[in-house]
């Protein structure tokens, strides 16, 4: 079943673009990600989706049920974390996290505690006194304080010091072992690589590529450095789907994008003393598709 089906969604504010033509779906389960540079048009869409903001054209829909129509009973079963988070500063945190519970039909209050002590956040400071990154933890709280079948999360991590990702991405493997399905918008590709199973690209406002993390690195080159022990045969450089090739002395590095096969053969031709072979990164797959499509 998709959670998020999105159709054609467009959304022009004013003369100027926000998304075009946006369509994709997250299916139950997934971890999906929504990466793209800062103006792409992530936090539209997303803002979109919840009906925080209306359509220019297309439509969208979460649980089946229309975005539009059925935004107040969506919002029950959706958890949204917004890329930025502001609050009444002279609230105690515990308060805001209990009027925030009192939204939902059931009781939070362990949820809230247990939240608040796997991010180490104090919950009975004032807001006025937190760090942008304790802001950020209340804000993780509210958004999963009523065990949400949906989590929606607008650049989750800014903000946060390294160890406080590491645990807020155990928190979400949980929830997604729980039962939950993720959207999860970056432009950090680091960790849309390590945490989702799907990925959406959006470029000035419309969507270039969905794909699966795996596919998009297997559909894509590999490095290949050799170290030899004679010369090179010339014919090594014929083989189909090399490039960048570069080489010193006994060494000698590539890309290589094509069936595997036929370079393994020819390097078993050869008398070799070191072979690596890496796997890019999304960061430069991304960057390839990037130059690619400009
Ligand atoms: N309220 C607004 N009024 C006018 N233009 C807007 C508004 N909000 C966003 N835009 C424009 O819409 C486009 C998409 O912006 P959006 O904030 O959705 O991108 P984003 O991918 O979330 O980027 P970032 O990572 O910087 O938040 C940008 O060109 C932006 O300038």
């Amino acid at each position: 079943m998709n959670v998020i089906e999105i159709h054609s969604l467009t959304k022009n504010y004013g003369k100027s673009r926000g998304i075009s033509d946006v369509s994709f779906h997250v299916e139950e389960g997934e971890i999906f990600g929504f990466i793209g540079p800062n103006g792409a048009g992530k936090s539209t869409t997303i803002r979109t989706l919840l009906s925080l903001i209306h359509p220019s054209a297309g439509s969208a829909t979460i649980f089946g049920m229309d975005c539009i129509e059925s935004a107040p009973d969506i919002a029950k079963e959706v958890g949204y974390l917004p890329s930025e988070v502001f609050y009444y500063d002279n609230m105690k945190v515990i308060d805001l996290l209990k009027y925030s519970a009192s939204f939902y039909k059931k009781d939070c209050t362990k949820r809230i505690k247990d939240l608040a002590d796997m991010l180490n956040l104090d919950v009975t400071k004032k807001i006025d006194d937190l760090s942008l990154g304790n802001k950020k933890k209340v804000g993780i709280i509210q958004g999963l304080l009523h065990e949400p079948k949906l989590i929606i999360l607008d650049e989750p991590t800014s903000g946060l010091d390294p160890l406080m990702q590491q645990k807020f991405f155990e928190l979400l493997q949980d929830e997604n072992k729980r039962g939950a399905t993720i959207l999860f918008s970056s432009h950090i590709l680091s960790e849309v690589q390590r945490m989702c199973d799907r990925v959406a690209i959006i470029k000035e406002g419309r969507i270039v590529q969905v794909e699966k993390i795996s596919t998009l690195k297997e559909k894509n080159h590999k490095k290949f450095k050799i170290e030899t022990k004679g010369d090179f045969e010339p014919s090594f450089y014929e083989v189909e789907g090399v490039s960048n090739l570069e080489i010193k002395d006994r060494q000698v590095s590539f890309l290589f994008r094509g069936d595997i096969n036929k370079v393994m053969k020819k390097i078993a031709d050869i008398e070799i003393s070191n072979l690596w072979i890496e796997e890019p990164d999304l960061e430069e797959i991304f960057m390839h598709y990037y130059e690619k499509e400009a």
